[in-house]
């Protein structure tokens, strides 16, 4: 049986991780963050990760970690860079909603300086544009629900949210 769990997915720094634990409060609901997992296990941080064993390295960390997950009444956010992983993302449909937060380029552009100092996973020679496109079409591959929060605070997004959630 599908369990009742909730998974973020969408752009970095479109708020998995900060509306994902306040909705998980309140609903009643844990919160994972399965970047922080990810960390935990290697005992190195995302941007070592990904200098160390590179881009392809970090991919396989994030897939292992992400598909080898086993809870129940979780709100989990996962890395951005999720989507590329098919086996993670089929065990994430097993076992949970899966809700795309959508914003369009321009906003999460704003939002994110500079990419690869945030630790994004992109390719060389990659523009953060081309990898906008590319992930679209992965979150919407994999999307139970999309979100769209473009020109909405924190709060309203929560609020959109947890309604769409509860009905
Ligand atoms: N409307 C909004 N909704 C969500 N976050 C917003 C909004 N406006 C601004 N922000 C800011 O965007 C950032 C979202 O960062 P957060 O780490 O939650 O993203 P993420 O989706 O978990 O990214 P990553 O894929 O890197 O883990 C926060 O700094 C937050 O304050
Ligand atoms: O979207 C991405 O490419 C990433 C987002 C982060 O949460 C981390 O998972 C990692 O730095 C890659
Ligand atoms: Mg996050």
């Amino acid at each position: 049986m599908k369990k009742n769990n909730i998974i973020f997915i969408g752009m970095p720094a479109v708020g998995k991780s900060t509306i994902g634990v306040v909705a998980a409060k309140r609903l009643g609901m844990r919160f994972v963050d399965t970047d922080l997992l990810i960390q935990e296990q290697e005992g190195r941080l995302l941007h070592e990760i990904i200098e160390e064993a590179g881009e392809d390295g970090f991919l396989a960390i994030e897939n292992r970690v992400n598909r080898e997950l086993q809870v129940e009444n979780s709100v989990i956010a996962p890395g951005g860079s999720v989507v590329y992983s098919d086996e993670a993302m089929r065990h994430f449909k097993e076992i949970g909603t899966v809700i795309y937060l959508r914003v369009s380029y321009d906003t999460i552009r704003r939002r994110i300086r500079n990419p690869r100092q945030r630790g994004v996973v992109l390719r060389e020679g990659q523009s953060f544009q081309e990898l906008y496109e590319e992930r679209v079409k992965l979150f919407e591959k994999y999307a139970d629900i999309t979100i769209d929060e473009d020109q909405l605070s924190i709060e309203e997004t929560i609020g959109k949210v947890l309604s769409v959630i509860k009905n």
